[in-house]
């Protein structure tokens, strides 16, 4: 099941439209203002191209058809209104179609730096501006069909995948490390964090490896893996289906590495 969540989300009306409240739309104004300031040189250049085309409002929340407008005219992606996290049967099923998850919530000023479920600022921030890229666009439609086409064990597995790639992913570019996972550039913890710290580890990914690196989705990561640019994501996007479920399967017959973090289940959705 779903991590249950404390928040509660808005409905979008036929439009699609939701009708954000003056303090939801304040904790983004707040939120964005506070990030753009963070990613000037920690975001890698992809992301701040995508960013660019968006052209996100900073004193409002987005509606997600002025988002979806941009991503259809440069990817064919969308935004679809999620109340949270979603389990992975309807998640790989989105994807597959182009269609990214957006959580209809924004966080209290409570979480304000890092919160353990992706919120609206997370998604349409976080993920959006490198939807507008090419290799990522495509690697996570490729992801999706990957996932639609896993068994349920298999697809904790290919979780690992998403999660140090799209979510917590890393450049070590020649102007040096970078960020495009969307978890790291929504938590203006994270993004200091992330490239800054000494504590934390920093590894080339390697797709079997990170198959067997388990990973909690409710702390600071304690590993990173990075990529040299974002459209290395065209690699991973090259194997056929079935070569990335082979190593899922040799991921399983060699074992998880051990945890990096003190015990707790992974909290996958389901
Ligand atoms: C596969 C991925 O790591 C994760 O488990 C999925 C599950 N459900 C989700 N649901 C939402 N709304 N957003 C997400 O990023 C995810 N990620
Ligand atoms: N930790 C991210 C949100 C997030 C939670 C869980 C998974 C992915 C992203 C933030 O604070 O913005
Ligand atoms: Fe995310």
């Amino acid at each position: 099941m779903a991590k249950a969540t404390q928040y509660v989300s808005k409905v979008a009306d036929e439009h699609g439209n939701i009708d954000w409240s003056d303090e939801e739309n304040k904790i983004w104004h707040e939120l964005i203002t506070r990030q753009l300031a963070n990613i000037k040189n920690t975001a890698c250049d992809e992301y701040n191209e995508g960013l660019a085309k968006l052209n996100l409002p900073t004193d409002r929340i987005p509606q997600l058809e002025d988002v979806s407008k941009v991503l259809r005219e440069t990817t064919g992606w969308e935004c679809a209104p999620v109340p949270a996290l979603i389990g992975f049967g309807e998640f790989f099923r989105l994807l597959s179609e182009r269609k990214f998850p957006v959580a209809t919530f924004i966080r209290t000023r409570e979480e304000f730096d890092y919160l353990q479920e992706p919120d609206i600022f997370h998604e349409i921030f976080g993920h959006c501006p490198l939807l507008t890229n090419s290799s990522f666009a495509d690697y996570t439609q490729a992801y999706g069909q990957m996932g639609l086409n896993a068994t349920k064990e298999q697809r904790v597995f290919l979780a690992r995948l998403y999660w140090f790639t799209v979510e917590f992913g890393l450049l070590e570019t020649p102007k040096g490390l970078r960020v495009y996972g969307g978890g790291i550039i929504s938590s203006p913890t994270e993004t200091e964090y992330a490239l800054t710290s000494d504590k934390v580890e920093r590894k080339k990914l390697d797709v079997l490896d990170v198959l067997r690196t388990p990973y909690r989705i409710d702390i600071i990561q304690p590993i990173y893996y990075t990529l040299t640019k974002v459209s290395d994501l065209d690699n991973i996007r090259k194997y056929e289906v079935e070569d990335i479920l082979a190593f899922v399967e040799q991921a399983k017959s060699l074992g998880l590495h051990p945890a990096k973090f003190p015990p707790k289940e992974e909290q996958i959705a389901s």
